[in-house]
């Protein structure tokens, strides 16, 4: 693939719905959704022999320069003359270049990086918390006021001081980053990243998968790495043990990496099953500005977890009945969009205007009032056992804090549903609300909006991000994304 034009590819950030601490669990699954908002990697050719030079032009001191050795093996080496280490990066291309080796053999990716490469890293501004832009720029904290906030706007900190919104910064960066090097060094053709069932896009996870994990120096539960490469759905874990043999040991994973990561080892049993939010509804995302540490919650709900297996496994079981059935509920009301729209439309311009307890009327007679009904009393009954949990662990999954915003949010006309995404915590919060084709009066988001703007008890700043329905990653045109090529 290499060539003179750029290459870029995108990967989505994601929100986990339901399932969070769950989908640790092979046993369970969790609902994830993917965002607009994505990152973005373009590789160009440069004129530095053997040298590879990444930058991350929204941030201070960050621009890494590397070179690639391929004797007695492909050995990428960080410049001495670098002001920071990128240690997500330098992984991601030690790694992405040793498989390429391999399936390509050394010679081949030697001759393609005879001339070395420019790589350029951007990631859509709601990764970042915008709160300090909107506040130089004078402007409220709304939705409408994000939209005047530059493209890729510079953040003015170094990587390391950056305020990150949960959006999962990492897994989308290394998913663009690996996929974009795999199909530039030839490993994968672009159909990979324009079929959705292509092998090649299977490897891309695969490899991402391994990279990621590799980088935070844990195996994780790969929801988001799973989410950046395939886009919404509902997703059940791999087994650990396809990576441990890769995780620790650098000889053993010279020897490996092609065979452990390639997608005809039976050992990935991962699961992805369809899933995407109903027509006409729209996902709003906050970042609640007094953050929690994902690591220790979670350490501390599996501590319960093991302490207490029988009541754990009866809470775990409750809540995954209710997270599947949420994703069921939710996967009907496209059927009945499809069977008959125009009754879907009309129901939800009703619904957009009125309270959730008010839907019980037309839900009588009208399927897709009923549904949204359901949608909305499934997950307030998973907000109630993700609270037991909290209280059981000892853990602020929904703090009360959280639950008096998500009740003032869910209570206004128009909305369906709400939540803590993932772990939980004090630093975000997820509402689904009607997004009608009939705009008349205020809209559901613009309730949201004025209610988040007003919030006094907590710092509340909205996320632009709506669901990304392109499935995950995507090959783009440098031209077709704004602001893009004006940092190259
Ligand atoms: N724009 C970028 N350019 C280069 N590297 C980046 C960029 N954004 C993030 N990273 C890498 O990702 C690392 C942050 O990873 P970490 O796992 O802490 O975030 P995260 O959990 O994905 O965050 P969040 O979910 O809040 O977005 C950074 O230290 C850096 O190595
Ligand atoms: C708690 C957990 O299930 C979800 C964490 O999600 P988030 O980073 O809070 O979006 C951990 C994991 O799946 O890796």
């Amino acid at each position: 693939m290499a060539s003179n034009a750029p290459v870029v590819v995108s990967s989505p950030g994601k929100v986990l719905i339901a399932g969070g601490y769950l989908v640790l669990d092979p046993a369970y699954s969790g609902v994830v959704v993917s965002t607009s908002s994505r990152f973005y990697t373009v590789i160009q050719e440069s004129s530095n022999k053997s040298t590879i030079r990444v930058r991350s032009p929204q941030f201070e001191n960050a621009q890494w320069s590397y070179s690639v050795g391929f004797e007695p093996s492909i050995a990428v080496e960080a410049s001495s003359e670098n002001s920071s280490k990128n240690k997500f990066v330098h992984l991601a291309l030690q790694n992405t270049l040793a498989l390429a080796g391999e399936a390509r053999g050394v010679k081949k990716i030697s001759e393609i990086l005879s001339k070395g490469l420019d790589i350029t890293i951007v990631g859509d501004n709601d990764f970042y918390s915008q709160r300090a832009q909107l506040e130089a720029l004078g402007l409220p904290r709304t939705l409408s006021s994000l939209s005047s906030i530059q493209p890729f706007s510079p953040q003015g900190v170094s990587l390391a001081d950056v305020h990150k919104t949960g959006l999962g910064s990492s897994a989308a960066l290394i998913t663009s980053l690996v996929s974009s090097l795999l199909l530039y060094l030839g490993v994968i053709p672009p159909e990979a990243l324009k079929d959705e069932t292509h092998e090649g896009r299977y490897l891309a996870h695969n490899v991402s998968q391994f990279i990621h994990c590799l980088a935070q120096g844990k195996i994780g539960s790969g929801f988001d790495v799973s989410a950046a490469v395939f886009g919404s759905h509902i997703y059940t874990r791999f087994t650990p043990a396809v990576l441990e043999d890769l995780m620790g040991d650098d000889e053993k994973r010279a020897r490996a990496l092609l065979s452990v990561l390639s997608t005809s080892n039976k050992a990935w049993d991962h699961r992805v099953r369809p899933f995407a939010l109903p027509p006409l509804t729209r996902i709003i995302l906050a970042d609640v500005d007094a953050g929690s540490d994902t690591p220790s919650l979670v350490g501390k709900v599996l501590k319960w977890r093991k302490e207490d297996p029988e009541k754990a496994n009866a809470l775990w079981n409750a809540l995954d009945t209710l997270n599947q059935t949420l994703a069921k509920t939710l996967l009907h009301l496209s059927d009945l969009y499809s069977k008959d729209g125009t009754l879907y439309t009309r129901t939800v311009s009703e619904l957009a205007s009125s309270k959730h307890d008010q839907w019980s009327t037309q839900a009588a007679d009208n399927a897709v009032a009923a549904s949204f009904s359901e949608a909305h009393q499934i997950s307030e009954k998973i907000r109630e056992k993700m609270r037991e949990m909290g209280s059981l662990a000892g853990v602020p999954i929904e703090p009360p804090e959280q639950t008096k915003l998500l009740d003032a949010s869910i209570s206004q006309s128009g909305v369906i549903s709400g939540g803590v995404p993932g772990a939980g915590g004090y630093d975000a919060v997820w509402v689904l609300v009607f997004d009608p084709v009939d705009k008349q009066g205020q809209q559901p988001a613009e309730r949201i909006d004025s209610l988040w703007s007003t919030y006094k008890e907590l710092d509340v700043s909205p996320l632009s991000a709506t669901e990304s329905k392109a499935k995950g990653i995507h090959l783009e045109d440098v031209n077709a994304i704004r602001g893009l090529k004006e940092l190259l």
